[in-house]
């Protein structure tokens, strides 16, 4: 499956530095040398305790559709630098309308509980096209990962309450509002108010009715039956327009025509005011009333803290409409997802031998920010209860070791935290092949295998890592090979830089 809304190249997606830089490595006679880049973030978003890797389905659509065209590049021919001449030359440009990408892509599937520091998408190919991907990769798999995170985590707290996503007025833009409506169905919200995605993603839709449409009646009944009697099998009124409590009688006196008429009132919707008092009273008046099946939805800037607020309270809410804080995700707008080299092929010594890597890295004196080098895959280990920890390995010792070996973890942020796995311990490697030489070898599960497996992910994590206060962190640790690889690595480059 591909992204509908974009089915057309966006190849000049990127920012202008990577394709300057592309000039550089072709230019400079590298643009073939293989390298190897991971995408992964350094910190939970919402300071909780994981993230839901989403976005790799646009990613997959949007390589498969990577192709500079005749526009394109007249529009790159009209790029000049400071001294008013072209940035680049026809030459390049003649190169890149050729480009076919024939990079090996594996990825984390969405859908997936995820640690900071494991890569979540490892590009492997010729420099030039791993570079070109940098700025795509981070702006497709960042976004949807964050809202996705955030509708896990509102689904948390919804419990089996019926969660709808209705952010589409408040959203960043177009593409904003579709992705995040994508993200947020696939992370656990029910439906969608947004009738393109929809469409396009396959997502139940779901609706009430606005403010106006009471407005535009002399009175509040009115507006009720009329639209009960327009729509009988979808009635949720909303009933806060004026007198929310006197709304709940006018929507059961509605309610009690539908009944006569062989249908049913659905829901009423409670849009300002304290839901927790207003659903209660609403909550008596409908059964009293005998409407004991009619749905309570609330709405009204909600997000997980409020909801979880008044569930303690006693609520009587049974569908919860979130919005503007899902899809913008409000506490915090951005995963900070990066993309860093992790390996580039040795000059070759003979043509009959494949050359060696070398692992490259990013020093910091902040040490969340060392980057890993390598060739990288991320382990997961499990037992009956659930997930167990997860260790970044390099394949280069993955190949080394055999089954019967046990596996010593460590901690990245003190290396005197250890844990051995024997081999009898189940794992599974969370990496995949995605794409071979650039074409795609992987079948992205429909949408809705995707926002089950969510599901079945956070069933496998200790509650005390879902917990939204100061979460338990879930254990990610560097391979002992590779930790002492990154380590000797570190030493090297600072020895160097001293010199
Ligand atoms: N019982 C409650 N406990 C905690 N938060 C609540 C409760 N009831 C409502 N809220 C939340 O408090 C906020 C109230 O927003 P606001 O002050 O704009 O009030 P309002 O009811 O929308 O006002 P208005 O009547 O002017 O529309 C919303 O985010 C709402 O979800
Ligand atoms: O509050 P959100 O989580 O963003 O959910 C969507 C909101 O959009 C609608 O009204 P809108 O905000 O446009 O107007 P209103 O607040 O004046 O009702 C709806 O009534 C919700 O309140
Ligand atoms: O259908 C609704 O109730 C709805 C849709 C969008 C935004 N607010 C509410
Ligand atoms: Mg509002």
């Amino acid at each position: 499956m591909t992204n509908k809304l974009y089915d057309t190249s966006l190849s000049l997606l990127t920012d202008l530095y990577q394709i300057t830089m592309a000039y550089g490595y072709w230019k400079s006679g590298t643009a073939e040398k293989e390298a190897v880049f991971n995408l992964y973030f350094r910190k939970h978003p919402f300071s909780g305790g994981f993230t839901i890797a989403c976005g790799l389905t646009n990613v997959i659509g949007y390589i498969n559709n990577f192709s500079l065209s005749k526009k394109d590049l007249r529009y790159l021919r009209t790029l000049t630098g400071n001294d008013g001449q072209p940035l680049f030359e026809e030459a390049f440009l003649d190169y890149l309308a050729n480009l076919k990408l024939t990079c090996d892509i594996e990825a984390i599937p969405e859908g997936t509980v995820v640690f900071p520091n494991e890569p979540l998408v490892r590009v492997r190919g010729p420099i030039l096209q791993c570079q070109l991907l940098e700025t795509p990769l981070l702006n497709l798999i960042n976004f949807e990962s964050l809202v996705a995170t955030k509708a896990a985590r509102l689904r948390l707290v919804a419990e089996n309450d019926t969660l709808l996503e209705f952010g589409l007025r408040r959203a960043q833009g177009i593409d904003g509002g579709m992705t995040a409506s994508r993200a947020a169905y696939i992370g656990g919200c029910d439906a969608t108010s947004n009738v393109l995605a929809g469409k396009l993603y396959d997502i139940p839709v779901r609706g009430t009715h606005a403010h106006s449409w009471v407005m535009s009646f002399a009175d509040e009944l009115e507006a009720f039956q009329t639209y009960a009697d327009v729509l009988p099998n979808n009635v949720t009124l909303l009933v806060d327009t004026y007198d929310t409590l006197q709304g709940v009688r006018n929507a059961i006196e509605a309610g009690r025509t539908l009944v006569q008429k062989g249908y049913k009132l659905a829901g009423i919707r409670l849009d300002s005011g304290d839901l927790a008092y207003l659903s209660i009273e609403a909550r008596k008046l409908l059964d009293e009333a005998g409407f004991t099946d009619t749905a309570i939805v609330a709405s009204n800037d909600l997000d997980e803290t409020i909801i979880n607020s008044l569930k303690q309270q006693g609520a009587k809410i049974n569908i919860w409409g979130v919005g503007t804080k899902l899809v913008t995700a409000y506490d915090q707008p951005a995963l900070g997802g990066v993309y860093k080299l992790a390996a580039l092929r040795q000059e070759s010594i003979s043509p009959d031998e494949e050359s060696g890597w070398d692992y490259k890295m990013k020093l910091s004196e902040q040490a969340i920010k060392i980057s890993t080098p390598g060739i990288q895959q991320v382990r997961r280990f499990r037992n009956e209860r659930g997930f167990v920890a997860d260790m970044i390995v390099d394949e280069n010792s993955l190949n080394d070791t055999d089954s019967t070996t046990s596996m010593t973890m460590i901690d990245p942020l003190d290396f005197t935290k250890r844990r051995t796995f024997d081999a009898k311990q189940e794992f599974d490697d969370l990496l995949v092949p995605v794409f071979r030489r650039g074409t795609c070898v992987y079948t992205s599960p429909d949408i809705h295998s995707i926002r089950a497996r969510v599901q079945e992910q956070l069933a496998n994590l200790h509650p005390g890592v879902k917990r939204f206060v100061n979460p338990h962190t879930y254990p990610v640790g560097l391979e002992k090979q590779l930790h002492e690889l990154k380590t000797e690595l570190i030493l090297k480059l600072r020895e160097r830089n001293e010199q």
